[in-house]
């Protein structure tokens, strides 16, 4: 089909089904740093070999910090508002935790897509935290970023919905610490039915492939 690149005129609004909602710029600076040197922290853990007095010290710093945190928190559910350049009406809302694409989660690589003629293109590189096999992202994760590119490029193009059905074709290996490019775009929508594919590449070369069948949400 021809792919609407056009933001759907309506779209839910997350506070009519009682969900927060953040705007991208109200994100504090301060938060988005310590989300990056979290993400480096998750990373350091996975993979340090230091001295037991070393790991007794840093276990004591996060569990203060940790505390110090939780003092305040979120509502589940809470949703960032993005590309504030659009419409009120044609906003766009994403879980502000996602684990993929979420801003404030440091265990989001994040994946950030933006529209092209053709669909949705995000680029994105993993480290051994999204491990699998030996240097490889885990499976899982591939589903993973797949579901969120497709569930993406419906919610983008048409409406938001759930997965239904997910299918994953493992073409080749995608390797860490490489750019992956990840697309997806709408190919056919039958009421709330929305079909949905999309790819993984590593230098050029298709990795993973996706097929999904979105339902949307009602409203
Ligand atoms: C505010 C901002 C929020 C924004 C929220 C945005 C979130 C994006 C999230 C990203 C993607 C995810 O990870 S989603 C998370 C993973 N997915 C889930 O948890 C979904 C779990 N499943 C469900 O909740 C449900 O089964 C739904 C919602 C998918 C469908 O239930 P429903 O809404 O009652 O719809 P239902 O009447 O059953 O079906 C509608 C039509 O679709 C068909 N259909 C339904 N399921 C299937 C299926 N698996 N395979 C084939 N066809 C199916 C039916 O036959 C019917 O066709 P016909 O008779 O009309 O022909």
């Amino acid at each position: 089909m021809t792919v609407n690149t056009q933001p759907t005129a309506e779209r839910p609004d997350p506070r009519a089904y009682g969900l927060p909602v953040v705007r991208q710029s109200e994100i504090p600076a301060e938060l988005r740093s310590l989300v990056s040197r979290v993400h480096d922290l998750i990373d350091a853990v996975a993979n340090t070999e230091a001295d037991t007095e070393t790991l007794a010290e840093a276990a004591r710093t996060v569990e203060g910090l940790t505390a110090g945190l939780n003092v305040a928190r979120r509502q589940i559910g809470t949703m960032v508002k993005r590309d504030e350049d659009l419409p009120e009406e044609a906003a766009e809302f994403g879980t502000i935790t996602n684990i993929v694409a979420g801003d404030t989660n440091p265990a989001a690589p994040p994946l950030t897509l933006h529209r092209t003629p053709e669909g949705l293109r995000g680029e994105v590189t993993l480290n051994t935290v999204y491990q699998g096999p030996p240097g490889l992202v885990h499976g899982g994760w591939i589903a993973a970023m797949l579901d969120q590119a497709l569930g993406s490029a419906s919610s983008i193009e048409v409406h938001p919905g759930l997965t239904a059905r997910l299918e994953v074709n493992y073409r080749n290996p995608t390797p860490l610490f490489t750019p992956l490019e990840i697309t997806s775009r709408v190919d056919r929508v039958d009421g709330r039915k929305v079909h949905v594919s999309g790819e993984i590449r590593a230098h050029g070369k298709v990795t993973a492939e996706g097929t999904a069948l979105m339902i949307l949400i009602k409203g």
